[in-house]
């Protein structure tokens, strides 16, 4: 398609590269319960799939939750975001933990960006405790715990989508 310039897709965009280490991520992850813990107790764990998955797993076994629903969203096709798609609404048992607005339960999810994910996932659950790992200013005022706030600019890149790989020496031209 000669001579059309393609469009960036949000990380082509976003230009500056956080990466994040298994290590790391567990120990942001154990950061946030200790903020948590102080807000619960929490009769339920809502993870926002897929990205909420992890965090959500360390998160309930540090604050010793066992009652872990999802809701299923998909957004963005690798880097670029399309219309929300919600492929799986909550449970109605959860619904019921929660009161039907979503009191004493714990949503989480790996981050905020443009907050359209953690919008809908609100709307559903308007009494809910929103919690992320990282966030960015688009998608900071939705989250009421968070550890880690990253420019806008920022894509991060999850341990379960990267891989060790080698890198040239900076004078080779690395970046
Ligand atoms: O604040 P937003 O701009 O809505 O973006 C944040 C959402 O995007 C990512 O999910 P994604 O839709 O890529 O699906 P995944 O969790 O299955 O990777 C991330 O895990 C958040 O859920
Ligand atoms: O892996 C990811 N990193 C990000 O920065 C991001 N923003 C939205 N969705 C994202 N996924
Ligand atoms: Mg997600």
């Amino acid at each position: 398609m000669g001579g059309e310039t393609p469009e960036l897709s949000a990380q082509e965009r976003a230009g500056k590269a956080f990466p994040v280490s298994w290590d790391q991520f567990h120990r942001d992850c154990r950061a946030l319960t200790w903020r948590l813990n102080e807000v619960g107790p929490f009769h339920a764990v809502i993870a926002i799939t897929r990205g909420g998955l992890v965090p959500a797993a360390i998160v309930a076994r540090e604050l010793g939750v066992r009652v872990i629903d999802t809701v299923c969203i998909a957004s963005y096709d690798h880097t670029k975001q399309g219309d929300l798609q919600v492929l799986k609404g909550i449970s109605d048992a959860a619904m019921k933990l929660g009161g039907g607005t979503g009191k004493g339960l714990l949503i989480v999810d790996d981050l905020v960006d443009t907050g359209k994910t953690g919008k809908l996932v609100r709307e559903m659950l308007p009494d809910a405790h929103f919690a992320t790992v990282y966030a960015k200013p688009k998608g900071r005022p939705l989250v009421d715990t968070f550890i880690t706030e990253v420019s806008q600019d920022t894509w991060i890149f999850f341990p379960w989508d990267t891989a060790l790989s080698y890198l040239p020496p900076l004078r080779d031209g690395a970046a």
